[in-house]
Order: C-alpha cells, then sequence, then structure tokens
C-alpha cells in the first residue's frame, strides 16, 4: 500500500479542457532564460499542484499564464481559448505569493475583494449591487467578513491569504492560480483553504497551486506538475509523484530519510518507509521501489 497516494479524488471531467500549456520558453529582460519549452495540460474540475526548487520556474510560470511576462515561444490557452481572451473575459483569478504584495499600502479588506469586480465592472470602476453582493459572499465564504473595515497591512499571514482568495472568489474567475497558498499559516487555515479549494474544484474550476508542502499534495490534488526549468513530469498525482521524479526534480536539495529492516518491522515484512521533504510537510512512501529493487513483501 502506498499510505501517501490513498485519496484518490472524483473522476475528472478529461473532455473539458482547462488550462493548456505547449512549449513555452520565458525569457527575461536581463537574458535569464527561467522556463523553456515547458507544456502540460489539466482538465478542468481538477486540483493541480506546481512542485520545483526555489527558483525552478513556478511563479515565471504563472507570471506567463497572466500575460504579466511575454513568451519568446509557445503559448496558453485556456478553457480553449487563447489566453489573451480568456484573460479579457476575467477568466483568470491569481492569488499572489506574499512577498509580492506592498502591504504598506493603506487599503480595507473589503476594498481588496473589490478588485476582483474590478474587470466587471466599466472604466468609471463604480461598484452596482452585484458586485458588492459577491464582495460579500467571498469574504462570508473565507471567514473574513467581520475584518471588512481593517487595513489589510493590519493583519496576520493567513488573514491576508484568505483576503485574496476572497478577492479571487469575487472575480469569479475559472481558473485560478495560487502561488504559495499555506506558506506562513497555520495547520487550520491550510485546511481551511484546501476545503475551500475542493469545493472550488466540484464547481468545476481549475486550481494551479504552487506548494512546497510535498505531503500535501498527494492528499488535495488530482494532478501534480514538476518543474525545474523545464516541466520534468506533469499528470495524475500518483503517477509523478514517485521517488525518482522528486529526486529529479529537488536533486540534492530533498532530504531523504528511509525506515526499514529492523527499524520498522519485528517480522519478515522488507516493505520501507521513505520520506521525502523540502519543506516541514514530508512525502511519505510506504513499500514503493527504493533504488531499482522492490520493496514490497
Ligand atoms: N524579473 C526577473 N528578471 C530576471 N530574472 C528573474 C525575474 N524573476 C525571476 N527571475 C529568475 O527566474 C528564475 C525563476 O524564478 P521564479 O520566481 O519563477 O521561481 P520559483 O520557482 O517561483 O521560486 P520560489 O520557489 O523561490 O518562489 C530564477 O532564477 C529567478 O532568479
Amino acid at each position: 500500500m502506498n499510505v501517501a497516494l490513498k485519496s484518490a479524488h472524483r473522476v475528472e471531467d478529461v473532455q473539458s479542457p482547462g488550462l493548456q500549456v505547449d512549449h513555452i520558453t520565458v525569457t527575461y529582460k536581463n537574458g535569464h532564460t527561467a522556463l523553456r519549452d515547458a507544456s502540460f495540460s489539466i482538465p478542468a474540475g481538477t486540483i493541480t499542484a506546481l512542485v520545483g526548487v526555489n527558483g525552478a520556474g513556478k511563479s515565471t510560470l504563472f507570471k506567463a499564464v497572466m500575460g504579466f511576462v511575454p513568451l519568446a515561444q509557445g503559448k496558453v490557452t485556456i478553457f480553449g481559448e487563447p489566453a489573451a481572451t480568456a484573460l479579457k473575459r476575467n477568466a483568470v483569478a491569481y492569488v499572489p505569493q506574499s512577498e509580492d504584495v506592498d502591504w504598506n499600502f493603506p487599503v480595507l479588506v473589503e476594498d481588496v475583494v473589490m478588485m476582483g469586480r474590478y474587470g466587471h465592472m466599466n472604466f468609471m470602476r463604480i461598484a452596482r449591487a452585484e458586485d458588492k453582493r459577491a464582495v460579500d459572499a467571498a469574504l462570508e465564504r473565507v471567514g473574513m467578513s467581520d475584518y471588512r473595515k481593517r487595513q489589510i497591512g493590519e493583519l496576520s499571514g493567513g488573514q491576508k491569504k484568505r483576503v485574496f482568495l476572497a478577492r479571487a472568489l469575487a472575480q469569479d474567475g475559472r481558473l485560478i492560480l495560487l502561488d504559495e497558498p499555506f506558506t506562513g499559516v497555520d495547520v487550520r487555515t491550510e485546511e481551511a483553504i484546501i476545503m475551500l479549494l475542493q469545493a472550488l474544484r466540484d464547481e468545476g474550476r481549475v486550481m494551479l497551486v504552487s506548494t512546497h508542502n510535498l505531503g500535501s499534495v498527494p492528499r488535495f490534488c488530482d494532478r501534480a506538475v514538476l518543474v525545474n526549468r523545464t516541466v520534468l513530469a506533469a499528470g495524475p498525482t500518483a503517477e509523478v509523484f514517485t521517488k525518482s521524479n522528486l529526486e529529479k526534480a529537488f536533486g540534492g536539495v530533498l532530504r531523504q530519510f528511509i525506515l526499514g529492516g529492523a527499524e520498522l518491522h519485528d517480522d519478515e515484512d522488507k516493505r520501507k518507509v521513505t520520506v521525502l521533504t523540502d519543506d516541514e510537510h514530508p512525502f511519505v512512501i510506504y513499500g514503493e521501489e527504493t533504488n531499482g529493487e522492490k520493496a514490497g513483501k
């Protein structure tokens, strides 16, 4: 039994395209190519983990999908449409990494969430009743209604994350990109965010979540994309999250512990427990192949 891969999820809507990234290359102005010939596709109604070492190109991939950085090559298709068309229709919501936000900017929580509605408004940006309703509902859904009149900079890390999630909900994006949503949040908030993502998946949305919490991935992500300056592997989590793929993606960065033999069993059972981690949430493999040999009984 593979303990970590037990949690199979609902059937994906494989007929319905979500996000398709075809052979994209992104080169920054300073000449650094952060992604080269990267390709993967994910169907609608799924949660996909985006996993890789620091500097692997995860944020760059998000920026490429959002059209924030130009593509030197390749194309991005969202729900069967060119990315630019989907972005214009507000189909894509982005929850940035905390470090990318200026928290000193004086703005109320409810105003941050209302920003999610801007794309639905005309150029005067006058909120209509339906915009206000969407903001109320989004704040309610993330449990932040009581904080709506607070300055965003006064909130805790986990509360800020929830406010940015509410902004994505208010936007009603069908593709939601989340850049490290669990960094700096406690376990309860992480659980709440995971439950919210699962509910959004069941509404047919697509979530792409970058994370260093390897252990959480098989629990709530249907699929995974491993990156290191290109896409190394992509597909259902059970197929992608293998020891050899993770070693390929993380190289020497990954810490690895193997428990076996007398440490684990008092009988002839030869299965070993392998713990892989690049963070505080390890990925645990029980009885999978190790070093080319079958570790099962
Ligand atoms: N604006 C920029 N100009 C030049 N190089 C950049 C720029 N932004 C990122 N890079 C470089 O591109 C590479 C990929 O960075 P990126 O931020 O996409 O990585 P990441 O996988 O999100 O990392 P982390 O896990 O640390 O958030 C890095 O080598 C980084 O230094």
